[in-house]
């Protein structure tokens, strides 16, 4: 035999030894393991629909989805069932906490509220966030949202001094200015028909630019284009299954896309971290914004809390899109509530008048605001941004009497404690802000696990009281000048799209006062 047919022999079986540990690592992946978590969940009471290989319950889910999507909805506040039909049917077969696949990967969704809390409190980091990948994790990278253990304590810890009470209040000039522009435009609608959403996201995204960058909606507009092409992106791709190991060999259009998008963006937040820190030169500081902090610690001569250029994109990345896609939700269910319910459109515009006149609100009146309070609290009940938060099991632990193995997804759906009539009563699907008249904790019972749309625990939002106060704000000054009616062109079609959002946008016709 010669050399080179002893080496073609060698490289062959070389291959077949690589195809068949590939092989058997992949039926570990996608048969073993799905049966073997099964069989342990399963042992343990906790049911669900069977394990199908390798897409698990995906086609279930997706034509469920699609049957409840395709129909046309009335002016219905429970929209749990259109957009989460899966999660609705199975709950109610299955009780409340249950076990359905992604994929190869358990998804165990947890309704029980012991649960619940206790997962959301973890401070041992056994249920945490991070591990993700594909779109996502191009779309938020390793930032706050996304990471764990010191890498979030640290980067939370900056964020928290961004968005401090004293931070809060030196932003409001800023929000009133937004808004300012944004009313601008509102009057060539007057009289006539406008579509909110579209005009929050402008607000909203110019409202993040100005407070955290230091910039103007204009400067950021690049990025922000590129982030929501991201966003649909992740969208489209939500749902869908890949073998592991397959995207070393093929990638899809979208993969294609979005690398380049991920490159894209993030050579434009370096250029606007590199201007930052020529700031250094000129004004001797980096800026007390949150850019400012993220360039100071990536400059940082503390080895400990330092951040790599890396970790200030994927922040940057991460605020731009959470600072403006959540906050334009809310504002946009808010003004279709008042536009339906004119008597509390009244009642809100009411308290904005005595507490401000006719001057820009201030911090003071922002947090004395009662029924504006009242309103945004039912709103993010009815229509949660964030309809739902996950968790993966780091190690096998023990929740309760369940004993959870690793790598477990754990769902809390939102929508679907957020409208549970044994939590809130038969009138659960109906917009009654005055539940909320004695404050959140009455009208939770004083049990937070019942109300989640800032989340709970160590992980709850860091942009909380800024989103709230950017609402407020919006709304009073929204409210100060004009009376607001459902434009007959509007279609009821709330979709989940990263967040909840409608799908063809809120029509209303404005009428000045
Ligand atoms: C109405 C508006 C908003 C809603 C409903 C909302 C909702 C949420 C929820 C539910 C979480 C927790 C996620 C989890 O536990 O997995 C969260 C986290 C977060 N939010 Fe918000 N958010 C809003 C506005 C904002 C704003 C304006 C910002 C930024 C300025 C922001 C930045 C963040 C960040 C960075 C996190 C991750 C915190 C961490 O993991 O430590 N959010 N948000």
């Amino acid at each position: 035999m010669s050399v080179l047919e002893t080496i073609t022999i060698l490289l062959s079986c070389s291959l077949c030894l690589y195809l068949l540990f590939f092989l058997i690592r992949l039926l570990h992946r996608i048969w073993w393991t799905p049966i073997r978590i099964q069989r342990v969940m399963n042992s343990q009471g906790i049911r669900g629909p069977s394990y199908r290989l390798i897409h698990g319950n995906i086609k279930e889910i997706l034509n469920m989805k699609t049957a409840t999507m395709s129909k046309p909805m009335g002016l219905s506040h429970n929209i749990f069932p259109r957009l989460d039909p899966h999660l609705q049917s199975w709950l109610n077969i299955y009780g409340k906490n249950l076990l359905m696949w992604h994929g190869p990967q358990a998804h165990l969704v947890i309704t029980e509220l012991e649960y619940v809390k206790e997962v959301l409190n973890d401070k041992e980091n056994i249920y945490v966030k991070g591990g993700i990948e594909g779109f996502l994790k191009k779309l938020l990278g390793d930032g706050l949202a996304t990471s764990k253990g010191e890498k979030w304590a640290k980067q939370r810890k900056l964020a928290n001094h961004a968005f401090y009470a004293e931070s809060l209040k030196n932003m409001v000039p800023a929000m009133i200015e937004s808004v300012e522009m944004m009313l601008e435009r509102w009057k060539h609608h007057e009289g006539k028909e406008i579509e909110v959403f579209e005009e929050f996201r402008l607000l909203t995204s110019e409202v993040i630019s100005r407070t955290a960058f230091g910039s103007s909606y204009l400067e950021g507009e690049v990025i922000f284009e590129m982030l929501i092409k991201m966003v649909f992106l992740f969208s489209r791709n939500m749902h869908k299954i890949r073998l592991p190991g397959l995207s070393l060999f093929w990638k899809s259009s979208d993969d294609i896309e979005s690398n380049k998008l991920e490159r894209e963006i993030r050579d434009s937040i370096t250029r606007i971290i590199r201007k930052r820190e020529e700031a250094l030169k000129e004004e001797g500081n980096f800026g007390t914004d949150l850019l400012g902090l993220l360039v100071e610690a990536y400059n940082g001569k503390d080895e400990k809390n330092r951040l790599t250029l890396q970790d200030v994109v994927d922040n940057c990345k991460t605020f731009y899109i959470a600072g403006h896609e959540t906050t334009t939700s809310l504002l946009s269910w808010t003004i279709l509530l008042l536009a339906i319910d004119m008597d509390w459109q009244d009642k809100v515009r009411k308290e904005v008048l005595e507490l401000f006149g006719d001057q820009n609100p201030n911090a003071e009146g922002i947090a004395r605001m009662k029924k504006m309070t009242m309103v945004i609290n039912e709103t993010l009940r009815l229509y949660a941004p964030a309809t739902g938060l996950t968790r993966k099991v780091e190690w096998e632990s023990k929740l309760g009497r369940l004993v959870l193995p690793a790598n477990l997804t754990l769902v809390i759906p939102t929508m679907s404690l957020h409208i549970d009539p044994l939590i809130w009563g038969e009138d659960a699907h109906l917009f009654n802000p005055e539940r909320f008249s004695g404050g959140v904790a009455k009208a939770t019972n004083n049990n937070p696990a019942v109300y989640l749309p800032f989340g709970l625990g160590p992980r709850s939002c860091v942009g909380l009281n800024f989103a709230i106060n950017e609402a407020k704000i919006a709304l009073s000054m929204i409210l100060q000048r004009y009376a607001f009616t459902l434009s007959p062109t509007y279609i009821h079609s709330p979709i989940l799209h990263f967040t909840l959002r409608p799908e063809h946008g809120i029509q209303v016709v404005l009428h000045p006062l």
